[in-house]
């Protein structure tokens, strides 16, 4: 992880959607709950000059690593979008252009260890945005996805990605594959790292749910046309009721 004075000594820098970020001991808008989290965040793949002059320079095996990791998790992605294409019925190369073609956003989560994991919390429940995630959570628990009223542990699995579908991914399947709600916790014994790489539709890219996922009489579209970019101005502005965001996208059929 790269130390503070390599992130530079601000809380927060942000340059062009990519910032290094420290938050601990930070309050939540909403409540008393403390982040107990530090992260960088990036564009990854691919790894053109323009997005990698804001990788962390100082650490030497970053940039070769990182070239590495995000072209291979980028073809992971590809051959999973394929799978899931065909398994909805759909051609196998439907999400192969400007669905999954824009910059991968990554995101380095850390956790350290916590003296008192109930005053904390690594990452709020949120939906990703994005179209799909490949998150590495190595071998420590913490990640939790929502279950009804109930939080599940989504354990580790050695060597195993957890795949996770993002809020385009809903729009374009008309709800069918659902983006989930989730969350990390902290604990008081190890720390943890993740790695986020969020598959993104280019800007300019149209959303509309598939035709072939749509039936007027029987299974009418769940969700009115949108440009991506359109979407993601929403979510930022959103600020505290993100989760809603999806909602205002929603065709009301009553
Ligand atoms: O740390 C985790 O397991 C979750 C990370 C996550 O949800 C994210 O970066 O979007
Ligand atoms: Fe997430």
């Amino acid at each position: 992880m790269a130390s503070v004075s390599e992130k530079g000594s601000g809380d927060t820098t942000t340059v062009e959607y990519q910032h290094y970020d420290r938050s601990f001991s930070t309050f939540y808008d909403s409540g008393e709950t403390r982040y107990w989290h530090d992260y960088i965040k990036f564009r990854g793949y691919p790894a053109s000059n323009q997005n990698a002059r804001h990788w962390p320079s100082k650490l030497v095996n970053f940039t070769p690593s990182l070239v590495e990791y995000s072209a291979a998790v980028h073809e992971l992605a590809q051959t999973i979008l394929c799978l899931i294409a065909e398994g909805l019925g759909l051609d196998g190369t439907f999400f192969s252009g400007n669905l999954s073609r824009g910059d991968t956003h990554m995101s380095i989560n850390y956790y350290p260890p916590c003296p008192d994991p109930t005053l904390t919390m690594g990452l709020l429940a949120h939906c990703d945005r994005h179209l799909l995630t490949v998150l590495s959570q190595a071998d420590v628990a913490g990640l939790q996805a929502r279950h009804g009223d109930r939080w599940l542990l989504v354990h580790p699995v050695p060597g195993a990605f957890v795949i996770n579908f993002g809020h385009q991914m809903e729009i374009v399947t008309n709800g069918v594959l659902a983006s989930v709600d989730h969350r990390a916790v902290t604990n008081s014994a190890v720390a943890r790292m993740s790695v986020a790489t969020h598959v993104h539709p280019t800007d300019g890219c149209r959303i509309r749910p598939a035709s072939e996922m749509v039936d007027e009489a029987m299974n009418p579209a769940k969700y009115r046309e949108l440009a991506f970019s359109e979407f993601m101005e929403a979510y930022d502005a959103a600020d505290a009721s993100r989760e809603e965001v999806l909602q205002s996208f929603k065709i009301n059929h009553d």
